[in-house]
This record gives structure tokens, sequence and C-alpha cells, in this order.
């Protein structure tokens, strides 16, 4: 497949390179503005241009990851040159029907919410699609299969997908900050403190997505009775821990729904 990513920033680029890695009998353009930084993905047998229109022609699918106020500008420019070509957008809060309004209802659409763990082949992105495009979007769930996981879901759940699946990656990694900032206050030098964080953050993933049971089950084989765990939890529990994640998850996606 020949994939045709407009706005080559954080996931645009993301997604290039997890396809050059792990899909890749597909052939991936990345196209922005300013494109000295991204240059390198050359390397990757990517091919990178400024204009949004190189090699257009020839995609099998058009990505867009650049901003919602972005969108209007871009599809104005492309859409006289990929008469019915397939367009998949991970732009936040831009609805399937807001989406076929702005294409005059005349191209198979995709919205997909991939997560920069794309990279890594570790996504977990979500895909829905209008059932007309149903034939048109079954590549393009296995292009993001092949970077990560890739359920289609509901589109009412996107916005939720959103906040979940890609939002989700920074509060992970700032579970993972403070637990490496703990970690130097109790002793750790913070590369080591970093490194235990990250690996048990993945071991414990892991283990849920392998043994696909509650997490609550893997924390009662940790929390030994009157154990120091469940004193640490337990005092976690006091100050927020949940609740606070829970809260900002809800704050998140309000901040999409406008
Ligand atoms: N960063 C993330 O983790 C995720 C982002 N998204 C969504 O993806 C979209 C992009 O987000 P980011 O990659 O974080 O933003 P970004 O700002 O890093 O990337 C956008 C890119 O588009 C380029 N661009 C702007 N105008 C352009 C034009 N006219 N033609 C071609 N390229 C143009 C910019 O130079 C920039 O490199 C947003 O809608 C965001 O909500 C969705 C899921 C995850
Ligand atoms: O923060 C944002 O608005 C985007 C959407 C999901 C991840 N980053």
């Amino acid at each position: 497949m020949k994939v045709h990513i407009i706005g080559g920033g954080n996931l645009g680029v993301s997604i290039a390179l997890g396809i050059a890695k792990f899909s890749k009998s597909n052939q991936v353009t990345v196209t922005r503005r300013n494109t000295a930084s991204i240059q390198y993905l050359s390397e990757y047998g990517i091919t990178v241009s400024s204009d949004n229109k190189h090699n257009i022609q020839e995609a099998d699918v058009v990505i867009l990851t650049i901003k919602p106020y972005q969108v209007d500008i871009v599809l104005a420019e492309i859409l006289p040159v990929i008469q019915g070509k397939t367009i998949a957008s991970a732009v936040s809060g831009l609805s399937l029907d807001m989406l076929q309004e702005k294409t005059n209802n005349e191209y198979p659409v995709i919205r997909i919410m991939p997560n920069i763990a794309a990279q890594f082949g570790e996504s977990a992105t979500c895909i829905s699609f209008p059932e007309k495009d149903r034939e048109k979007a079954l590549p393009i769930v296995d292009l993001f299969q092949d970077l990560g996981t890739a359920p289609v879901i509901d589109e009412k759940l996107m916005d939720a997908a959103t906040v979940l699946g890609a939002c989700g990656t920074a509060y992970a990694l700032r579970y993972i900050r403070a637990s490496m900032q703990a970690g130097i206050e109790i002793g750790f030098d913070s590369q080591t403190a970093l490194a235990i964080a990250a690996q048990t953050v993945k071991g414990a993933a892991k283990m849920l997505l392998e043994e696909k049971v509650h997490p609550e089950q893997l924390i009662d084989r940790v929390t030994t009775p009157q154990g120091c765990t469940i004193v640490g939890l337990n005092e976690m529990e006091h100050n927020g821990f949940s609740s606070s994640l829970i809260k900002g998850i809800k704050t998140s996606l309000k901040q999409i729904k406008g």
C-alpha cells in the first residue's frame, strides 16, 4: 500500500516510522511545510516532502496528522488532486460527519486514533468508519494492527478513545516520572530509577495483556498482608491517586468535546 501522511509532526512521524519498521511492504511519503527536522526519515526509506501533493496521486490512502485548524487549508489544497481516494484522519475532535461534509461526501473516510508508540509497534489505535466505507477501511485496520493493536470501535467512543489511548501515553509517562522522582529520593541515581520504573510498568502491562485478568487480581499477588506494598498503595489512595486519574481523564474528554 502507498501511504501519504500529511503533517510530519509528533504523530505523523511516529506513524511513518512505525510503517517503515513494522509494516515493511508499504511505502510512505510524509509532508510538512518545513522538512529540515524530518529529513532523517529518508534513511528509513520514507519519502519526505514540503509539497503536500508530492506522490499523492499514487497514494492508496491519505492520512491527516495535522491540527484541527489546519484541516480546511490542507483539504482545499489536496481535494482537487485526490479524486475518490481514502482519507484517514487522526485529527482529534474531527467527527466522521464533519470530515464527510468537508469532503463533499465524495471520499471514503476513516477516523483513526493512534498514539506515538506507533513508532515502536505498540500503539493502541482505535478506528471507526461509516459502513459504506468498510471495504476501503479494512486494509487501514490491517496496517495499524502492524503498529500495535487496532480495534474498530463505535464512532461515539472516538473522543473517549483519544483520551484513553492517545493522551493516555502522557498519563502513563507522568506515573513513571513520579516513580522515578520517588526512586531518587529513596536512594537511586536518576537513570537507574527511570530504568526500574519503566521496566516495572512494562512488566505490569505485559502481565495484564497476557493473563487478561482484572488488575486487582495481580495487585493481590503483590500485596503481602501487613507488608510494604499495601501501606504504600493505601497512602496513595488516601491522597486521591485513582480519583485524580479519573478526574484528569474526564477533564481531557471535556476539552475535546468543547
Ligand atoms: N501527538 C499525539 O500523541 C497525538 C496527536 N493526535 C492528533 O494528531 C494531530 C497532530 O498532532 P501532533 O502530531 O501532536 O501535532 P504536531 O504539531 O507535532 O504536527 C502537526 C504537523 O503538521 C504540520 N503542518 C501544519 N500545517 C501543514 C500544512 N498546511 N501542510 C502540511 N503539514 C502541515 C506541522 O508543521 C507539524 O509538523 C492533532 O490533530 C492531534 O490532536 C492524535 C493522537 C495522538
Ligand atoms: O493533546 C492533544 O490534543 C492530542 C490529542 C491526543 C494526544 N494529543
